[in-house]
């Protein structure tokens, strides 16, 4: 069964910092959903709530129901990965140990499938964690993550250190492994145009605020962009919400976000080219400064 995790006006706060501010949201639908959010927007402060790792300020996070913070029977639920690794690792010297450490704390540990993630990203049982490079760390953490199956699973910016190969087979095992085995998962990245593709459900977080929580598809339609000739384009752009313009000559291109769809016919009955935007530039101006109304 998938869970439900329910967040309600989380707020933590850190002497000066408010890292997340009255935050609501309820994930409840099976997939692998992005928390996207820049630097310090507060992404690893809400994962280490959701986990029941810190105690916030005020507000709550639960799992079926139940509040996270020590509650045992909540967290068997979870595993989080993080960029620093995980700590059956960290508490293990070789990955035979790691290994028997996470069969003990996760109830759904699937040693088959630890096996096969080792030979994936070439590991074997007899090495020693702490002589592992970061890379080779981060990919035994996502073997971790992915083998204890937990209903769910947060996974904070642990593909770090990974090269790019490595990167694109964690994301390709994790798609796998979910469709096999549907549950909640939970990604934060800032390689947002890498695994955009596995997201069902995105959240964008700025400054510990929510902006944004809607299903990938749905999202992609917000931003649309439109080229052809300049004269055309401005006055099919004006009112809308513009999120940057390039000109080429007589030739001008706009990246538009939440255009109706009336404009989107008037623009192909003019020879306009109408495109969609990648998610990260959608991202980058919903948490930048540069949006603003076209004349
Ligand atoms: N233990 C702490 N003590 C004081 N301030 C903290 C602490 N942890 C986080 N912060 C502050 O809270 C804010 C949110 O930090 P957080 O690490 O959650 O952001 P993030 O979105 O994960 O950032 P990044 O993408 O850079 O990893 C930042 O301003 C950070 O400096």
């Amino acid at each position: 069964m998938t869970p439900t995790l329910s967040i309600r006006g989380l707020t933590q706060i850190f002497g000066e910092t408010t890292a997340l501010d009255d935050l609501t949201l309820t994930l409840e639908t099976p997939g692998i959903h992005g928390l996207l959010g820049r630097n310090g927007s507060g992404k690893t402060t809400l994962m280490s709530i959701i986990a029941g790792l810190r105690r916030p300020t005020s507000g709550t996070a639960s799992l079926n129901g139940m509040s996270v913070y020590e509650n045992y029977q909540a967290t068997t639920e979870i595993c989080i990965i993080r960029e620093s690794g995980d700590t059956t690792a960290e508490w293990s010297e070789t990955i035979t140990e790691a290994f028997a450490l996470a069969s003990d704390m996760r109830p759904y540990w699937d040693p088959d499938y630890a096996k096969r993630l080792l030979d994936l990203f070439e590991l074997s049982e007899k090495m020693k964690v702490a002589s592992l490079s970061r890379g080779k760390r981060a990919q035994l953490a996502c073997t971790l993550g992915l083998a204890a199956r937990a209903p769910l699973t947060l996974f904070d910016e642990a593909y770090l250190g990974m090269d790019p190969p490595s990167r694109y087979a964690f994301y390709d095992a994790l798609l796998e492994d979910f469709m096999a085995n549907p549950r909640l998962i939970v990604l934060s990245s800032h390689h947002i145009e890498e695994v955009a593709r596995l997201f069902e459900e995105i959240v964008i977080i700025d400054s510990g605020r929510l902006v944004l929580h809607e299903t990938a598809d749905r999202l992609r339609g917000r931003g649309i962009s439109l080229t052809g000739a300049a004269t055309t384009v401005d006055a099919l752009a004006t009112g809308a919400r513009l999120l940057s313009e390039k000109s080429l000559g007589p030739t001008k291109s706009v990246a538009l976000y939440d255009a109706p769809q009336s404009l989107v016919a008037d623009a192909r009955r003019a020879g306009v080219e109408v495109g969609t935007l990648p998610i990260q530039d959608i991202f980058v101006h919903l948490t930048g400064k540069s949006e603003r109304t076209a004349p």
